[in-house]
Protein backbone atom coordinates (compact mmCIF):
# COMPACT_ATOMS: atom_id res chain seq x y z
CA UNK A 1 0.00 0.00 0.00
CA UNK A 2 3.01 2.51 0.60
CA UNK A 3 4.24 2.22 -2.64
CA UNK A 4 0.53 2.13 -4.46
CA UNK A 5 0.24 5.72 -2.90
CA UNK A 6 3.85 7.06 -3.96
CA UNK A 7 2.71 6.12 -7.15
CA UNK A 8 -0.46 7.82 -6.70
CA UNK A 9 1.33 10.58 -5.63
CA UNK A 10 3.72 10.84 -8.68
CA UNK A 11 1.16 10.50 -10.87
CA UNK A 12 -0.53 13.63 -9.42
CA UNK A 13 2.69 15.84 -9.76
CA UNK A 14 3.04 14.45 -13.06
CA UNK A 15 -0.12 15.83 -14.49
CA UNK A 16 -0.12 19.10 -12.49
CA UNK A 17 3.43 20.23 -13.84
CA UNK A 18 1.47 19.71 -17.40
CA UNK A 19 -2.24 20.89 -16.73
CA UNK A 20 -3.96 22.86 -13.93
CA UNK A 21 -5.20 21.05 -10.60
CA UNK A 22 -8.00 20.72 -11.92
CA UNK A 23 -7.04 17.94 -13.99
CA UNK A 24 -6.46 15.52 -11.18
CA UNK A 25 -9.34 16.10 -9.04
CA UNK A 26 -12.33 17.00 -11.16
CA UNK A 27 -13.60 20.87 -11.21
CA UNK A 28 -17.21 19.53 -11.45
CA UNK A 29 -20.22 20.10 -13.04
CA UNK A 30 -21.86 18.36 -10.90
CA UNK A 31 -23.18 15.61 -13.80
CA UNK A 32 -19.26 14.27 -13.56
CA UNK A 33 -19.51 14.13 -9.97
CA UNK A 34 -22.62 12.06 -10.10
CA UNK A 35 -21.40 9.71 -12.81
CA UNK A 36 -17.63 9.27 -10.92
CA UNK A 37 -20.07 8.57 -7.47
CA UNK A 38 -22.25 5.90 -8.65
CA UNK A 39 -19.49 4.16 -10.48
CA UNK A 40 -18.20 3.22 -7.14
CA UNK A 41 0.36 13.93 27.37
CA UNK A 42 -2.64 14.32 27.17
CA UNK A 43 -4.01 16.63 30.14
CA UNK A 44 -8.02 16.76 29.76
CA UNK A 45 -9.65 19.51 32.14
CA UNK A 46 -13.18 20.91 31.95
CA UNK A 47 -13.28 25.12 31.95
CA UNK A 48 -13.16 24.49 35.65
CA UNK A 49 -10.62 22.13 36.05
CA UNK A 50 -11.52 21.01 39.48
CA UNK A 51 -14.60 20.01 37.87
CA UNK A 52 -13.18 17.21 35.73
CA UNK A 53 -11.34 15.94 38.44
CA UNK A 54 -14.79 14.65 40.35
CA UNK A 55 -16.90 12.26 38.63
CA UNK A 56 -20.30 13.42 38.52
CA UNK A 57 -20.11 16.49 40.16
CA UNK A 58 -21.02 19.44 38.00
CA UNK A 59 -18.68 22.78 36.67
CA UNK A 60 -21.07 26.01 36.45
CA UNK A 61 -24.32 23.69 36.44
CA UNK A 62 -22.52 21.57 33.78
CA UNK A 63 -22.00 17.94 33.72
CA UNK A 64 -18.53 16.87 33.55
CA UNK A 65 -16.72 13.18 34.04
CA UNK A 66 -13.99 11.60 33.95
CA UNK A 67 -13.37 9.61 30.52
CA UNK A 68 -10.78 7.50 28.51
CA UNK A 69 -9.57 9.92 26.05
CA UNK A 70 -9.82 8.96 22.21
CA UNK A 71 -6.02 9.41 21.79
CA UNK A 72 -5.37 6.79 24.51
CA UNK A 73 -2.90 8.46 26.16
CA UNK A 74 -4.73 10.59 28.83
CA UNK A 75 -8.23 11.65 29.91
CA UNK A 76 -11.18 13.38 28.43
CA UNK A 77 -14.30 15.80 29.61
CA UNK A 78 -17.10 14.49 28.55
CA UNK A 79 -19.33 17.96 28.56
CA UNK A 80 -23.17 17.88 28.36
CA UNK A 81 -24.70 14.79 25.78
CA UNK A 82 -22.26 13.91 23.04
CA UNK A 83 -19.74 16.61 23.74
CA UNK A 84 -16.32 15.75 24.24
CA UNK A 85 -13.37 17.96 25.17
CA UNK A 86 -9.99 17.00 24.86
CA UNK A 87 -6.54 18.64 25.66
CA UNK A 88 -3.29 17.60 24.56
CA UNK A 89 0.11 19.04 26.27
CA UNK A 90 1.03 20.36 22.20
CA UNK A 91 -0.14 20.70 18.94
CA UNK A 92 2.05 17.24 18.24
CA UNK A 93 0.38 15.40 20.66
CA UNK A 94 -3.08 16.49 19.03
CA UNK A 95 -2.07 15.54 15.59
CA UNK A 96 -1.61 11.78 16.47
CA UNK A 97 -4.48 11.41 18.47
CA UNK A 98 -6.71 13.42 15.23
CA UNK A 99 -5.24 10.77 13.08
CA UNK A 100 -6.15 7.95 15.26
CA UNK A 101 -9.97 9.41 15.51
CA UNK A 102 -10.08 10.02 12.13
CA UNK A 103 -8.99 6.72 10.79
CA UNK A 104 -11.24 4.85 13.62
CA UNK A 105 -14.36 6.67 12.04
CA UNK A 106 -12.94 5.71 8.91
CA UNK A 107 -12.92 1.94 9.59
CA UNK A 108 -16.05 1.68 11.70
CA UNK A 109 -18.13 3.73 8.68
CA UNK A 110 -16.72 1.88 5.99
CA UNK A 111 -17.59 -1.29 7.43
CA UNK A 112 -20.98 -0.64 8.11
CA UNK A 113 -21.66 1.64 4.95
CA UNK A 114 -18.88 0.59 2.80
CA UNK A 115 -18.07 4.34 2.40
CA UNK A 116 -16.64 6.67 4.82
CA UNK A 117 -17.77 11.13 3.71
CA UNK A 118 -15.86 13.46 5.03
CA UNK A 119 -15.58 17.16 5.04
CA UNK A 120 -12.19 19.23 5.37
CA UNK A 121 -12.19 22.40 6.53
CA UNK A 122 -8.69 24.68 5.10
CA UNK A 123 -6.52 26.65 7.53
CA UNK A 124 -4.87 25.47 10.00
CA UNK A 125 -6.75 21.75 10.27
CA UNK A 126 -4.90 20.26 7.62
CA UNK A 127 -1.58 20.23 9.28
CA UNK A 128 -2.90 18.86 12.06
CA UNK A 129 -3.72 15.77 9.96
CA UNK A 130 -0.15 15.36 8.98
CA UNK A 131 -0.38 12.01 11.26
CA UNK A 132 -2.83 10.42 9.36
CA UNK A 133 -0.66 10.21 5.95
CA UNK A 134 2.02 8.69 7.51
CA UNK A 135 3.01 5.11 9.56
CA UNK A 136 0.52 2.94 10.83
CA UNK A 137 -2.55 5.10 8.76
CA UNK A 138 -0.98 5.27 4.93
CA UNK A 139 -1.12 1.50 4.87
CA UNK A 140 -4.02 0.42 7.30
CA UNK A 141 -6.30 2.66 6.49
CA UNK A 142 -9.09 1.73 3.39
CA UNK A 143 -8.75 4.56 1.30
CA UNK A 144 -10.57 3.45 -1.57
CA UNK A 145 -13.94 4.24 1.09
CA UNK A 146 -13.21 7.82 1.32
CA UNK A 147 -15.16 10.55 -0.60
CA UNK A 148 -14.02 13.99 0.49
CA UNK A 149 -15.96 17.28 0.55
CA UNK A 150 -15.10 20.56 1.65
CA UNK A 151 -17.09 22.68 4.28
CA UNK A 152 -15.95 25.90 2.95
CA UNK A 153 -14.01 27.15 -0.05
CA UNK A 154 -12.77 29.97 -1.39
CA UNK A 155 -14.07 30.77 -4.75
CA UNK A 156 -10.70 31.04 -6.57
CA UNK A 157 -8.91 28.91 -8.89
CA UNK A 158 -7.27 25.41 -7.61
CA UNK A 159 -4.34 26.03 -8.26
CA UNK A 160 -4.55 29.34 -5.87
CA UNK A 161 -2.47 30.17 -2.62
CA UNK A 162 -6.01 31.12 -1.09
CA UNK A 163 -7.87 27.50 -2.43
CA UNK A 164 -8.62 25.68 0.70
CA UNK A 165 -8.56 22.77 -2.16
CA UNK A 166 -4.69 23.08 -2.85
CA UNK A 167 -4.19 23.32 1.03
CA UNK A 168 -5.93 19.95 1.31
CA UNK A 169 -4.45 18.69 -1.81
CA UNK A 170 -0.28 19.87 -1.07
CA UNK A 171 -1.00 18.92 2.88
CA UNK A 172 -2.91 15.56 2.71
CA UNK A 173 -4.99 14.27 -0.69
CA UNK A 174 -1.31 14.10 -2.89
CA UNK A 175 -0.14 11.70 -0.15
CA UNK A 176 -2.39 9.02 0.18
CA UNK A 177 -4.69 6.79 -2.15
CA UNK A 178 -8.03 8.90 -2.35
CA UNK A 179 -9.67 8.03 -5.62
CA UNK A 180 -9.57 11.36 -7.37
CA UNK A 181 -13.10 10.87 -8.41
CA UNK A 182 -14.15 10.79 -4.52
CA UNK A 183 -12.92 14.10 -4.08
CA UNK A 184 -15.82 16.78 -4.63
CA UNK A 185 -13.95 19.79 -4.75
CA UNK A 186 -15.93 22.96 -6.21
CA UNK A 187 -16.13 24.47 -9.79
CA UNK A 188 -14.02 27.01 -9.89
CA UNK A 189 -15.19 28.08 -13.46
CA UNK A 190 -18.29 29.63 -11.74
CA UNK A 191 -19.07 32.94 -9.67
CA UNK A 192 -19.65 32.57 -6.07
CA UNK A 193 -23.27 31.81 -6.66
CA UNK A 194 -23.14 29.75 -9.07
CA UNK A 195 -20.68 27.42 -6.99
CA UNK A 196 -22.76 27.09 -4.18
CA UNK A 197 -25.85 26.33 -6.19
CA UNK A 198 -23.53 23.32 -7.91
CA UNK A 199 -21.82 21.96 -4.79
CA UNK A 200 -25.77 21.83 -3.04
CA UNK A 201 -26.77 20.02 -6.34
CA UNK A 202 -24.19 17.44 -6.19
CA UNK A 203 -24.22 16.76 -2.26
CA UNK A 204 -28.33 16.27 -3.00
CA UNK A 205 -27.60 13.46 -5.97
CA UNK A 206 -25.05 11.80 -3.51
CA UNK A 207 -27.65 11.67 -0.96
CA UNK A 208 -29.98 10.19 -3.55
CA UNK A 209 -27.31 7.74 -4.25
CA UNK A 210 -26.73 7.07 -1.00
CA UNK A 211 -23.18 7.85 -0.92
CA UNK A 212 -24.00 10.53 1.59
CA UNK A 213 -26.18 9.49 4.53
CA UNK A 214 -29.58 11.33 5.04
CA UNK A 215 -30.88 12.37 8.30
CA UNK A 216 -34.00 12.40 9.61
CA UNK A 217 -34.79 15.67 7.93
CA UNK A 218 -33.84 15.03 4.75
CA UNK A 219 -30.55 17.01 5.15
CA UNK A 220 -27.02 15.42 4.18
CA UNK A 221 -25.14 13.58 7.38
CA UNK A 222 -21.87 13.15 6.69
CA UNK A 223 -19.56 10.69 8.77
CA UNK A 224 -17.16 12.79 10.09
CA UNK A 225 -16.86 17.15 9.65
CA UNK A 226 -12.97 18.12 10.75
CA UNK A 227 -14.09 21.79 11.46
CA UNK A 228 -11.25 24.59 12.42
CA UNK A 229 -12.02 28.02 14.14
CA UNK A 230 -10.79 31.47 13.16
CA UNK A 231 -9.47 33.84 16.18
CA UNK A 232 -13.61 35.57 16.06
CA UNK A 233 -14.80 32.37 16.63
CA UNK A 234 -15.88 31.60 12.98
CA UNK A 235 -16.05 28.17 11.41
CA UNK A 236 -16.73 27.28 7.77
CA UNK A 237 -17.10 30.70 6.21
CA UNK A 238 -19.73 31.50 8.83
CA UNK A 239 -18.36 35.04 10.27
CA UNK A 240 -19.74 36.37 13.67
CA UNK A 241 -22.65 38.88 13.05
CA UNK A 242 -23.24 37.78 9.38
CA UNK A 243 -26.60 36.92 8.08
CA UNK A 244 -25.37 33.75 6.68
CA UNK A 245 -25.03 32.39 9.85
CA UNK A 246 -29.09 32.23 10.16
CA UNK A 247 -29.20 30.48 6.65
CA UNK A 248 -32.06 28.08 7.12
CA UNK A 249 -33.10 26.88 3.58
CA UNK A 250 -29.79 26.67 1.72
CA UNK A 251 -27.03 23.52 2.18
CA UNK A 252 -24.79 25.50 0.74
CA UNK A 253 -25.07 29.21 0.75
CA UNK A 254 -21.95 31.86 -0.69
CA UNK A 255 -20.80 35.12 1.08
CA UNK A 256 -19.25 37.58 -0.50
CA UNK A 257 -17.46 40.07 1.65
CA UNK A 258 -16.04 37.64 3.83
CA UNK A 259 -14.44 39.87 6.39
CA UNK A 260 -11.46 37.39 6.49
CA UNK A 261 -9.94 37.64 2.38
CA UNK A 262 -10.74 36.18 0.21
CA UNK A 263 -14.19 37.75 0.23
CA UNK A 264 -15.98 35.70 -1.99
CA UNK A 265 -16.46 32.06 -0.97
CA UNK A 266 -18.76 29.10 -0.54
CA UNK A 267 -19.93 27.80 2.68
CA UNK A 268 -22.20 24.37 4.08
CA UNK A 269 -24.82 26.18 6.16
CA UNK A 270 -25.66 25.34 10.24
CA UNK A 271 -28.28 23.14 9.62
CA UNK A 272 -25.77 20.34 7.55
CA UNK A 273 -22.84 20.86 9.45
CA UNK A 274 -25.35 19.89 12.52
CA UNK A 275 -26.55 17.09 10.90
CA UNK A 276 -23.25 15.39 11.29
CA UNK A 277 -22.57 11.96 12.41
CA UNK A 278 -19.55 13.09 14.33
CA UNK A 279 -17.98 17.05 14.51
CA UNK A 280 -14.28 17.10 15.53
CA UNK A 281 -13.66 21.10 16.48
CA UNK A 282 -9.76 21.46 16.16
CA UNK A 283 -8.52 24.93 17.60
CA UNK A 284 -4.47 25.41 18.33
CA UNK A 285 -3.14 28.21 19.62
CA UNK A 286 -3.16 31.03 22.48
CA UNK A 287 -4.55 33.41 19.39
CA UNK A 288 -8.06 31.43 20.23
CA UNK A 289 -8.67 30.51 23.47
CA UNK A 290 -11.40 33.85 23.85
CA UNK A 291 -13.28 32.02 21.83
CA UNK A 292 -13.14 28.41 22.77
CA UNK A 293 -13.48 30.26 26.37
CA UNK A 294 -17.04 31.93 25.41
CA UNK A 295 -17.89 28.37 23.94
CA UNK A 296 -17.14 26.08 26.44
CA UNK A 297 -16.53 28.15 29.46
CA UNK A 298 -18.98 28.89 32.10
CA UNK A 299 -19.57 32.51 31.29
CA UNK A 300 -22.26 34.42 29.36
CA UNK A 301 -21.38 36.28 26.33
CA UNK A 302 -24.35 38.54 25.16
CA UNK A 303 -23.40 37.80 21.09
CA UNK A 304 -23.28 34.07 20.22
CA UNK A 305 -20.25 32.93 18.15
CA UNK A 306 -20.93 30.82 15.20
CA UNK A 307 -18.46 27.71 17.07
CA UNK A 308 -20.68 28.37 19.59
CA UNK A 309 -23.81 27.48 17.32
CA UNK A 310 -21.92 23.95 16.33
CA UNK A 311 -23.97 21.34 18.37
CA UNK A 312 -24.22 18.37 16.23
CA UNK A 313 -27.09 15.38 16.40
CA UNK A 314 -24.33 13.23 16.70
CA UNK A 315 -20.61 13.40 18.26
CA UNK A 316 -19.37 16.93 18.87
CA UNK A 317 -15.14 16.39 20.15
CA UNK A 318 -12.88 19.22 21.12
CA UNK A 319 -9.18 19.18 19.88
CA UNK A 320 -7.33 21.47 21.73
CA UNK A 321 -3.69 22.56 22.78
CA UNK A 322 -2.92 23.35 25.74
CA UNK A 323 -2.80 27.01 24.43
CA UNK A 324 -6.38 27.18 23.42
CA UNK A 325 -7.13 26.09 26.46
CA UNK A 326 -5.53 28.34 28.42
CA UNK A 327 -8.55 30.55 29.58
CA UNK A 328 -10.90 27.54 30.29
O1 LIG B 1 -10.92 31.04 6.31
C1 LIG B 1 -10.96 29.98 6.92
O2 LIG B 1 -10.66 29.99 8.24
C2 LIG B 1 -11.03 28.91 9.11
C3 LIG B 1 -10.05 28.94 10.29
O3 LIG B 1 -8.74 28.86 9.78
P1 LIG B 1 -7.46 28.72 10.76
O4 LIG B 1 -6.26 28.85 9.85
O5 LIG B 1 -7.56 29.85 11.76
O6 LIG B 1 -7.54 27.38 11.41
C4 LIG B 1 -11.05 27.57 8.38
O7 LIG B 1 -11.57 26.58 9.23
C5 LIG B 1 -11.87 27.71 7.12
O8 LIG B 1 -12.01 26.49 6.46
C6 LIG B 1 -11.17 28.70 6.22
O9 LIG B 1 -11.81 28.88 4.99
Amino acid sequence: MASSAFHFSTSHRTLRSSSPVRRLHRTPSYASLISQAAALKTLVRSPDFRGVSVVGKKAGGIGWRRKASVAGAGMAAERGEGKKVNVFDSEEDLAVALAKYTADLADKFSKTRGSFTVVLSGGSLIKSLRKLVEPPYLDSVNWSTWHVFWVDERVVPKDHDDSNYKLAFDGFLSKVPILPGNVYSINDALPAEGAADDYEICVKHLVKSNVISVSESGLPKFDLMLLGMGPDGHVASLFPGHPLVNEKEKWVTFIKDSPKPPPERITFTFPVINSSAYVALVVVGAGKAGPVHAALGNGQNSDVLPVQMVSPAGELAWFLDKEAASKL
